[in-house]
């Protein structure tokens, strides 16, 4: 056994989805795309003797369900110490990146002998479980701008990207749930989401993708007023924006939201996937 490992996990936007249910977990996901992101979440795993998991993020012990859920199957009782670059409940895959980034670093101190594709079925099975999210995790260990052509763990799904690399800025107004939006009525989600894929799919470029997302964010019917305003003022200033799926949050390519006047948070795509410090 090691006395520590750590993690890197980049965050993920998602700017589209659409939901798939599975019995298993596993299987379950979304279709869409997103960018990941040099701005992301660094996880430590260290064994504890306690009886209990202890969870901290930046300092505060918090209760993320997908880590303990991870560590249980794992059979590994440690403290997972979190430092993240981005804001908790805010469309940034937090929980998710929590969930792989304990798979990967527990596996190392606990020297089980997963591949990285089961521990990412692990990680990606817990945040399903929990209903935090449905597809961060996957497009988390891929890396660069990741198109989910179909749901589910790497067993089952099917990923491609787009090409490209950009500076991203953001800005973050709130949380919104993930749990809240998931449980609730995601159909009305589907026809958005496979008209959003349908596009990028035929013409996968950061372009297109920013176009097929603020259609989303419209159609889904999750667009905030101070969100909306914010695209638009971006768009005004020829940038462009989209909203960050699921939090009140605008996401924008190159300098889109400092050229409308704002003071956004600013990295770039992530050309990889999560790895072990
Ligand atoms: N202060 C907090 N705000 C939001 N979530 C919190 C907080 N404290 C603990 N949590 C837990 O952290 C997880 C947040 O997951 P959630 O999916 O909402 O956020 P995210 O992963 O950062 O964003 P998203 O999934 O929308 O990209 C949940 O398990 C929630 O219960
Ligand atoms: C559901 C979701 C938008 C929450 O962040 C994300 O997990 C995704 O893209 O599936």
């Amino acid at each position: 056994m090691r006395d520590e490992a750590t993690a890197f996990v980049p965050g993920h936007i998602t700017g589209f989805f659409s939901a798939h249910p599975h019995d298993d977990p596993t299987k379950a996901g979304s279709r869409g795309a997103g960018l990941t992101l040099t701005d992301g979440v660094e996880v430590t795993v260290e064994p504890t003797t306690a009886s209990e998991p202890t969870v901290v993020l930046d300092g505060d012990e918090i209760e993320v369900e997908p880590v303990r859920t991870v560590l249980e199957t794992l059979d590994a009782p440690a403290r997972v110490e979190a430092e993240s670059d981005l804001p908790l409940g805010a469309g940034f895959g937090i929980s998710g990146a929590m969930a792989l980034g304990t798979a990967l670093a527990a596996n190392r101190v606990f020297e089980r002998t997963l591949s990285t594709n089961e521990l990412v079925t692990i990680a990606h099975g817990a945040e399903v479980k929990a209903g935090t999210g449905l597809g961060d995790v996957v497009a988390q260990a891929h890396g660069g701008i990741p198109v989910r052509l179909e749901p589910g763990g790497p067993q089952d799904n099917k990923l491609d990207s787009i090409p490209a690399r950009a500076r991203v800025e953001y800005l973050s107004f709130g949380e919104l749930s993930t749990a809240d939006v998931l449980s609730g009525d995601t159909d009305r989600l589907t026809e958005a989401g496979r008209n959003a894929l349908s596009r990028v799919v035929e013409e996968p470029t950061l372009l297109s993708f920013m176009y097929a997302s603020r259609l989303f964010a419209r159609e889904a019917g999750l667009l905030t007023d101070r969100v909306a305003e914010t695209i638009a003022e971006v768009a005004a200033a020829d940038g462009q924006a989209s909203m960050a799926m699921l939090g009140e949050t605008v996401f924008a390519l190159g300098t889109g939201l400092s050229d409308a006047g704002y003071e956004p948070s600013v990295c770039a795509t992530h050309p990889a996937g999560a790895v072990l410090k």
